[in-house]
């Protein structure tokens, strides 16, 4: 290689190197924005809000958010397309926008990964992930080297962590909830009964049984989760540990298990 072209490749090497360095913000920046329901308020507002009119709704308008932090934000998420900005044609303020991924973070959307994002990005989950190098030296598990105890122990004594695990599950369950629904027609259709193990708080497992009414449901996860599961019609929810025993059914399923 000539000595341009390698100076050339090593300053590439460095700028990754520091690209990844701080890919941490781009995750943060997204919590921040699920956080402040800046999709919702966009949305609310009929699709497009000038930076004030975000800042003015954010905390229900309860608290005078700093502009500025906001605008860091938006700015970093924009540039990853989250969401998007435009120059009105009267010349007034900047118009914030949605884009397809931020139509993903509005709350009460039937279809949200807002719940997962909140999740996945809580220091809870983040802290084990500290423990990579660990786990190459000695082997183990991140989580427990981080909290001495399994997800599943902490969640049980933890109930703000039960909760928002279970929620940010909840949401993904119901994504693919139709995938499986729509694909695995003739399959579903003759079984009597159907357990899902592990099945979080039975949104899966509800959606199957709406649309097969003739079947038993049974959704199966540990206790402290199944305390969480809404009762819905057709389904009966056990708490227990899948490792010693599972409900009786004419079939299983199982979605993202450890
Ligand atoms: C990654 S979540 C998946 C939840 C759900 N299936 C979904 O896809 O949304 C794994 C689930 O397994 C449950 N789980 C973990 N260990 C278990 C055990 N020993 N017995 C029963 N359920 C267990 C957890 O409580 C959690 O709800």
């Amino acid at each position: 290689m000539e000595r341009i072209e390698l100076d050339e490749a090593m300053l590439q090497g460095q700028a990754e190197i520091w690209r990844y360095m701080y890919s941490f913000a781009e995750a943060m920046a997204l919590k921040s924005a699920v956080e402040l329901r800046i999709a919702d308020i966009i949305h609310s507002n009929g699709g497009a809000a000038t930076l004030s009119q975000i800042a003015s709704c954010i905390n229900g308008g309860l608290t005078s958010p700093d502009i500025t932090s906001l605008a860091r934000i938006m700015r970093l998420l924009i540039r990853r397309k989250i969401f998007t900005v435009h120059h009105p044609s009267d010349g007034g303020d900047l118009l914030y926008d949605l884009t397809h991924s931020s139509r993903w973070l509005l709350h009460d959307s039937e279809q949200t990964l807002a719940p997962i994002v909140l999740m996945n990005n809580h220091t809870w989950q983040m802290a084990p992930w500290h423990y990579f190098s660990q786990c190459v030296k000695e082997g183990g598990i991140a989580f427990k080297k981080a909290y001495g105890c399994e997800l599943w122990d902490l969640a049980s004594r933890n109930p703000d962590l039960n909760k928002l695990f279970n929620d940010g599950m909840a949401c993904t369950a119901k994504i693919v909830t139709n995938a499986i629904l729509s694909s695995y027609k003739q399959g579903l259709s003759s079984i009597g009964s159907l357990v899902d193990v592990g099945g979080g708080t039975g949104g899966l497992i509800s959606e199957i049984v709406k649309t097969y009414p003739h079947m038993k449901g049974i959704n199966f996860d540990l206790p402290h989760v199944v305390s969480m599961a809404p009762s819905y019609n057709g389904v009966s929810n056990i708490g227990g540990d899948m490792f010693h025993a599972i409900p009786n059914a004419d079939a299983v399923i199982m979605k993202v298990l450890p």
